[in-house]
Order: C-alpha cells, then sequence, then structure tokens
C-alpha cells in the first residue's frame, strides 16, 4: 500500500507574513493521513525550514541546475537546496518546460542531479490540448518519462512523477479521475518495465485539484496523491485536499 503525498507549489507566489500564515495554518491542521510537503520559492526556503523544522511537514524547490556548480549566473544547486533541507525539488514543470524551453533531457539531467544529492526529484509530465486532441498523449508522456528512465538508470525507483495535463493548469478544468487514472496506468506501466520498484513509486496528478475533486482523483488506483497550485495558497483548500489523501 503506497502512502499518499500531496504536494503545495507555490510557483510565484507568496509574501514573507503571508507565508506565515499559511504554513501556520498547515501545521495548526496537523495530523494527516498522508506526507504533506510544500515547494516554495527560493528566497524563502530559509522561513520555510524554521517554520516546519519541528512539524512532520517536509518542504522543497521549484526547480535546480542540472550542474553541480559553476558560472552559471542565477541557478541554484541542488547542494545549495540541500543546505536548507530540502526534501523534493519539482524538475520539468510545463511552466519550465514552456517559458524556459526546458528539453526532455535537460529535465532528466536535473532529476540526476538531484538524486546524486539525496533530494527527491518530482519530475512533471504532460501534454498540452492540442496534443491531446491530436491522440497524442500517451506518446507524449511516454517519451518525457523515457528521458529520465534512460538517465537515472538504476535510481529511476527513487524518483516522483507527476502527471500533469498542460491543459489542467491552472485552468479549473480538471481531467476526469479516470482520463487522469488512464494516464497514470500507462506511466506505472512504462516504470515496471524500467524498475522492479514500479509498484511503490508515487505518482501524482497535477492540475486543478480542489477540495471538491480531489477525493476523487486520489480515489483512482494508480493516482498516490497530488501536484496543488492555487488551491496551495489558502491554508483551508490546501488542507481540505491534505484531508481527501489518505
Ligand atoms: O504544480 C502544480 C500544477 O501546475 C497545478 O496547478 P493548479 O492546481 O493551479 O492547476
Amino acid at each position: 500500500m503506497r502512502r499518499k503525498l500531496v504536494v503545495g507549489n507555490w510557483k510565484m507566489h507568496g509574501s514573507r507574513a503571508a507565508n506565515a500564515e499559511l504554513l501556520a495554518g498547515i501545521t495548526q491542521a496537523r495530523p494527516f493521513d498522508c506526507d504533506v510537503a510544500v515547494c516554495v520559492p527560493y528566497p524563502y526556503l530559509a522561513d520555510t525550514a524554521v517554520s516546519l523544522a519541528t512539524s512532520d511537514l517536509r518542504w522543497g524547490a521549484q526547480d535546480c541546475s542540472a550542474h553541480e556548480q559553476g558560472a552559471y549566473t542565477g541557478e541554484v544547486s541542488v547542494g545549495m537546496l540541500a543546505e536548507f533541507g530540502c526534501r523534493y525539488v519539482i524538475v520539468g514543470h510545463s511552466e519550465r518546460r514552456g517559458y524556459h524551453a526546458e528539453s526532455d533531457q535537460l529535465v532528466a539531467d536535473k532529476a540526476k542531479a538531484a538524486l546524486a544529492r539525496g533530494v527527491t526529484p518530482i519530475v512533471c509530465v504532460g501534454e498540452t490540448l492540442a496534443q491531446r486532441e491530436a491522440g497524442e498523449t500517451d506518446a507524449v508522456v511516454k517519451r518525457q518519462l523515457s528521458a529520465v528512465i534512460h538517465t537515472l538508470g538504476h535510481c529511476v525507483g527513487e524518483m516522483i512523477v507527476a502527471y500533469e495535463p498542460v491543459w489542467a493548469i491552472g485552468t479549473g478544468r480538471t481531467a476526469t479521475p479516470e482520463q487522469a487514472q488512464a494516464v497514470h496506468a500507462l506511466l506505472r506501466a512504462q516504470l515496471q518495465a524500467a524498475t522492479p520498484k514500479a509498484e511503490s513509486m508515487v505518482l501524482l496528478y497535477g492540475g486543478s485539484v480542489k477540495p471538491d475533486n480531489a477525493a476523487s482523483l486520489f480515489g483512482q488506483k494508480d493516482i498516490d496523491g497530488g501536484l496543488i497550485g492555487g488551491a496551495a495558497l489558502k491554508a483551508a483548500d490546501f488542507v481540505a485536499i491534505c484531508r481527501a489523501a489518505k
């Protein structure tokens, strides 16, 4: 039985005051029947580490460099994230793939860099609306996951995969539980061919998860929790989503 995980991706939102209130709201609602984490903007990692230090809540970042160190202005290495206690780092979010032209191979290299420093990568895959309508969903997510599988080799079982259909992100348009499950089953089958750990790997769904649809999504066989954007910014909503994961 896989333990569920709910991760809040704050994206480029927040302020020190608002974050303190949000984290207090989540902390006070413990305990949860699932693992809970927040992935925050880099400047807020130190505050978050202090706020959550004595709780069982986890934290992480939203991206990392594929390089260990060097002349890469503006980039942040996994080693730096590890110094701030990050347990997770999101890589390959569609907003990074789209706005920053991140390739499948770069995403895979970032995931490898994360694992090398003991930080668990949450690797995002997902198709655009045009790709779904063209019947390309399976091929797209398979290609995206394949690059990571080949790059990680025997470590592949250590990552988390998040299926995030691009058309469902921030749009209020959620994949139905059946649509999401179908892709999750496909991803798990692909992982099964690559690692004996596939059955215990955590596969998250992301894309307009809200308190009222979380339970039906998380009730699907291969959906082990969620990567939550907008609804992670209000403690009451995020807590309600965490309660739906058990
Ligand atoms: O990482 C989170 C996803 O992009 C989902 O965002 P959303 O819940 O606002 O649709």
